[in-house]
């Protein structure tokens, strides 16, 4: 199955230009969009809930900061970038009021809409621009004359300029510098749900501290295996990224490419990728969504639990120490969120 792919020549920036934009939510991918909209030309104001924490970062920048209903109310292009479980919640008390005809209501990954936890009404466009890396990346990029892919999709087209839409918001932030995907909220929320849990997070993060203890409950120093198992991912990685797996086989050496080549599919067996299967389905039948979902509304007592172990891991110490040696990599991700 092709897909379109679009370029900055394929986006008018002045679609989005000519609109009201109102950024819900200024965390990790809401500064990023903010203060990348604001930089392209674009008329952005912030909506936060009272008392927030994130106002200050917003008005620091010269940013206007509204509630979530005044934001709703003056855009006529509403982004909701607050957390996935809080979204349903905002949009019944802030947004769906203030709704009025023609105007586009946008997400940034597609949860809400997959899941049916938002339904907006037929007389405004429903859209999403993903940015397919973390916001503060996002920000940095662009800032940096780059950009990170996005993916776009139309749930519903009241305008019949939805997609015109969405592409100038995906250029105003930088994704078409490096290629906008069209795609459905569906594939979206699904593939994305997928590569955090399996690959990027769930995954790379299991992988890494699995590597860690082995080496270190065989009694090599910790210092060590964080060089082996953590620090160099990245530049493992970069290479990746750079020409592909076949790119990093180049660099490393045949005694590493040889382990690679028998030893990786010992580590990824096939029982891994039936459960990897497994996740994809919790995924599709809506299991993930809904553990999730009930897992905010109970507090999220689990969630602290496991994040509180996962930032008692050693691996977390000794890497604490040896990056503080290393004035180039612990920066701040990003100066303004
Ligand atoms: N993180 C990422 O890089 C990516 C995220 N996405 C998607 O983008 C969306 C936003 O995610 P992310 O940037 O991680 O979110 P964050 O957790 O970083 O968002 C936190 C922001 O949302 C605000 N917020 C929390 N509750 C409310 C509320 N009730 N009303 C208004 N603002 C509120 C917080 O303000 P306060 O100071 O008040 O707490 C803070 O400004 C999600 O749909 C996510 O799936 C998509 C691609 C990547
Ligand atoms: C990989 C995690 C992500 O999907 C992202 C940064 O793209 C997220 O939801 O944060
Ligand atoms: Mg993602
Ligand atoms: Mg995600």
């Amino acid at each position: 199955m092709s897909v379109e792919i679009f370029y900055d020549d394929d986006a008018d920036l002045s679609i989005i230009q000519g609109r009201k934009v109102a950024v819900i939510g200024y965390g990790s991918q809401g500064h990023a969009h903010a203060l990348s909209l604001r930089d392209s030309g674009v008329d952005v104001r912030i909506g936060l809930r009272e008392g927030s924490k994130s106002a200050a970062k917003a008005e620091e920048e010269g940013l206007r900061v509204l509630s979530n209903a005044e934001a709703a109310a003056e855009a006529d292009v509403i982004m909701i970038l607050a957390p996935d479980t809080a979204q349903r919640h905002i949009y019944a008390q802030d947004i769906a009021p203030n709704l009025k005809d023609g105007d586009a209501l946008f997400f940034g990954h597609g949860f809400n809409i997959r899941y049916g936890l938002i339904e907006a009404p037929s007389n405004v466009d429903v859209a999403m621009v993903a940015p397919k890396g973390p916001g503060h990346l996002v920000r940095r990029q662009f800032v940096d004359g780059k950009g990170v892919p996005a993916l776009i999709a139309v749930e519903q087209d009241a305008s019949g300029n939805a997609q015109a839409l969405a592409l100038a918001y995906a250029k105003a932030i930088g994704g078409t510098r490096a290629g906008v995907i069209k795609t459905t909220f569906k594939e979206e929320t699904e593939t994305d749900l997928f590569g955090e849990q399996a690959v990027l997070c769930g995954g790379a993060s299991a992988l890494v501290q699995a590597g860690f203890e082995v080496l270190t409950e065989a009694g090599y120093a910790p210092e060590v295996a964080y060089f082996e198992c953590l620090h160099e991912l990245k530049l493992i990685v970069d290479l990746m990224y750079e020409g592909g797996i076949a790119r990093m086989r180049y660099s490393i050496s045949d005694t590493a490419e040889y382990g690679d080549l028998t030893r990786g599919p010992r580590v990824i067996t096939p029982a891994v990728k039936e459960e990897m299967r497994k996740i994809l389905g919790e995924i599709q039948d809506g299991t993930f969504a809904t553990e999730w979902v009930n897992e905010d509304d109970a507090g999220r007592g689990n969630y602290k639990k496991l994040q509180q172990e996962g930032e008692q891991h050693p691996i977390e110490e000794v890497g604490k120490k040896l990056r503080g040696l290393m004035s180039w990599v612990d920066r701040p991700i990003t100066e303004t969120a």
